[in-house]
């Protein structure tokens, strides 16, 4: 993949080209990117990874081989509208855009290979989680280079498009809530009179040590939390109120209204 454009400058375009510089999958000079108005972000982006910014949007379209569309999903349908008549035929289309289908892209960008993408911002430091899927005009050869520049953000799981909704709730919304934790868990070890710093450091450590425990894969998550809970214990006072002020409804309906705001999403641009 040798020239590669991005149409949108956002966090999650800003993420990625991160994530693959970082790994020197391509080089600063192929990567081209271009937003709706934000000349400041452009010259932000262009200073910090060196990547082209004042491509021309005929001439870039009309040589690039990858095209991801990091818009908002309001904005898709008109961001889709300005390149159309600019992409040449072989250029892959990959969206990054929440709820929003292949078959709806299709009918703005045409019968061509289209990839969808649910990364996560963790995508900025190797460590995203990545789902993947496309349409039938992606070959195989197009596939496993997709699959192969998307590791270099993290991992990368190729999923049926029908998952997708549920996905981007789980991990492509995923890191903010546990950033919420995070801030959350600190607060109120502050209030307990932990200084933030050590409250914040013994925070991060924790969620990381215990994401270790969880990837190790030894034990199921149920049986690592009861090696922490003596009976009669610190921990299990602390679960008891987890439990009585109903943590698990309040995650059900977390992912159960995220997923339900990306078929939404989706549907206003069927
Ligand atoms: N943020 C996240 O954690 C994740 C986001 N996503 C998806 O990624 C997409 C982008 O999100 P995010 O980066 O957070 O959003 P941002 O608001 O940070 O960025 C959106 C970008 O799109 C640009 N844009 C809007 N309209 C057009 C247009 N017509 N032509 C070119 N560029 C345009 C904006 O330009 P300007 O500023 O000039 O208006 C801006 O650069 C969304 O669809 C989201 O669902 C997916 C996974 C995770
Ligand atoms: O909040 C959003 O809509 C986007 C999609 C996944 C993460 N951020």
């Amino acid at each position: 993949m040798t020239n590669i454009v991005f149409i949108g400058a956002g966090s999650m375009a800003e993420a990625i080209i991160k994530g693959l510089l970082e790994e020197e999958k391509v080089s600063p000079s192929s990567i081209c990117v271009m937003n709706k108005s934000d000349e400041k972000q452009l010259h932000y982006l262009n200073a910090k990874y060196k990547i082209e910014i004042m491509c021309t949007k005929k001439l870039a379209l009309q040589k690039a081989d990858l095209v991801f569309l990091a818009m908002k999903p309001k904005d898709a349908i008109q961001a889709c509208k300005e390149i159309a008549s600019f992409l040449n035929k072989q250029a892959i289309v990959v969206s990054v855009i929440a709820g929003v289908s292949i078959k709806t892209i299709e009918s703005y960008l045409g019968d061509r290979p289209i990839a969808r993408v649910m990364p996560n911002t963790s995508a900025s430091v190797g460590l995203s989680a990545s789902a993947l899927c496309w349409n039938e005009k992606i070959n195989n050869v197009a596939k496993k280079e997709i699959i192969n520049l998307l590791e270099s953000i993290g991992t990368v799981k190729v999923v049926q498009e029908v998952d997708m909704h549920v996905i981007t709730a789980l991990s492509g919304s995923g890191p903010a809530y546990l950033y919420y934790f995070a801030e959350q868990f600190e607060a109120a070890a502050v209030q307990h009179g932990l200084s933030q710093e050590d409250a914040r450091q013994l925070f991060i450590q924790t969620m990381k040590g215990a994401a270790y425990m969880l990837m190790k894969g030894e034990d199921e998550p149920a049986e690592l939390r009861r090696k922490v809970t003596s009976p009669g214990g610190t921990t299990e006072a602390g679960i008891e109120q987890l439990m009585f002020h109903k943590v698990d409804e309040a995650i059900f309906a977390c992912i159960s209204a995220a997923q339900q705001k990306s078929r939404t999403l989706g549907e206003q641009f069927e």
